[in-house]
């Protein structure tokens, strides 16, 4: 496979509603696409990066830079490219940065899918046709508000609720809709708000029957996570601790989570993804697939990965129409009573709208492979 050229472009899309978590609120969402360029076909990846860095390290400028003057050369100076694991072998010289990483081996990925004529759940050897999904609920004002934006959802069919808590916005709001809804899949995520001061709280969380609590504790610790997890019932999922393999390992051996969210941009990529998925899978870690309010592109790759057999949890992949007035791929991705239906069609399976692409784009740089055209 021989790439000739990247395209990045750096969009922006409004948020229909505000999503509020600990760390912020969000109104609009500033990412970037990545277009690799083949003779014949082009790949598309999402650059999943936010403008500031309050969930991850990265940001929009960061991920451009290190794609820009790192990681696209170092692409094209590999000349041909035989299989998409070979991209984060490129990269592994250059330490984290995994959004910037996954967002150019998501594009190379689509773009070997797409060359070979199979789908992108079929390259990565997923076997699902249909996935169920859930939701990620913003901190709401109320526990009102709460109750009627789980009621919303629950009346659209998603399979379960995950609801946003930081300190002072917790165990009321989540009593009350359990209270409301005695039986639906719940569980909470802390991102980071809570420290181990607060355990005697977080234990309050066991009489709610949790699916899981996510990321209570630091964003970079593992060791308090495990001191947590032997002091609950409720399953600790980690999300924003969870970069690579490494950590997926050390964080299963010292009993720090029972779940794992994985996010394809926070591992730094596919490749990595499907490694801890296949890890998860031999030791009976169960994960399911996070979200980082993506358009289209993005929700695509997640849900190719989410074909894989070890996601036996609904992921946070929502339909496009829960965050953008108009989203830029065709079909949008649709979620009836919980399930996206994978689409078979070679590579992601949904055609980005060049019309849209162009509408929403802030800024668009060409990066030609020379070694090719000497
Ligand atoms: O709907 C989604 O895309 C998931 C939303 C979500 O929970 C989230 C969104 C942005 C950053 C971090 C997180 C998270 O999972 O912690
Ligand atoms: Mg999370």
């Amino acid at each position: 496979m021989k790439i000739e050229k990247i395209v990045l472009r750096r969009m922006q899309l409004e948020l229909k509603e505000p999503f509020q978590t600990s760390f912020g609120t969000q109104k609009e969402r500033e990412f970037f696409i990545v277009e690799a360029y083949s003779k014949d076909h082009v790949g598309y990846g999402e650059c999943v990066v936010n403008s500031r860095p309050l969930y991850s390290e990265e940001t929009v400028k960061t991920a451009w830079h290190i794609a820009e003057d790192f990681l696209i050369p170092a692409l094209y100076s590999k000349g041909e490219i035989n299989h998409p694991d070979e991209v984060s072998e490129i990269f592994k010289p250059f330490r984290r940065n995994n959004m910037a990483k996954s967002a150019i081996e998501g594009a190379v990925w689509d773009l070997y899918a797409k060359e070979n004529n199979i789908s992108l759940a079929e390259a990565l050897g997923g076997t699902k046709k249909q996935i169920e999904v859930g939701i990620s609920i913003g901190i709401q004002e109320s526990p009102e508000k709460l109750i009627e934006t789980v009621e919303k959802y629950r009346s659209e069919g998603y399979k379960r609720m995950k609801i946003k808590i930081k300190p002072g916005t917790d165990i009321e709001m989540l009593s009350e809709v359990r209270k409301k809804y005695p039986n639906i899949a719940m569980m909470a995520d802390g991102n980071s708000a809570y420290t181990l001061d607060d355990v005697e709280l977080l234990k309050e969380l066991d009489a709610l029957n949790l699916t899981m609590i996510e990321q209570p504790l630091a964003h970079d610790d593992i060791i308090d996570h495990a001191t947590l997890q032997a002091q609950i019932k409720t399953p600790v999922c980690l999300d924003e601790s969870i970069h690579s393999l490494e950590d997926a390992k050390k964080a299963i051996k010292l009993g720090s989570c029972k779940i794992i969210n994985i996010k394809i941009g926070r591992v730094g990529g596919l490749t990595e993804a499907k490694k801890i998925h296949d890890y998860c899978a031999e030791q009976n870690i169960p994960v399911w697939c996070g979200g980082m309010l993506e358009s289209g592109i993005g929700r695509a790759h997640n849900i190719a990965i989410t074909t894989l057999s070890n996601f036996t949890l609904p992921g946070d992949t929502a339909a496009s129409s829960r965050y953008w007035a108009e989203d830029i791929i065709n079909p949008e991705v649709v979620v009836t009573d919980g399930v996206i239906i994978v689409p078979d069609q070679p590579g992601i399976g949904y055609e980005p709208v060049v019309e849209l692409l162009d509408k929403y784009t802030l800024e668009l740089k060409e990066y030609e492979n020379e070694a090719l055209t000497v």
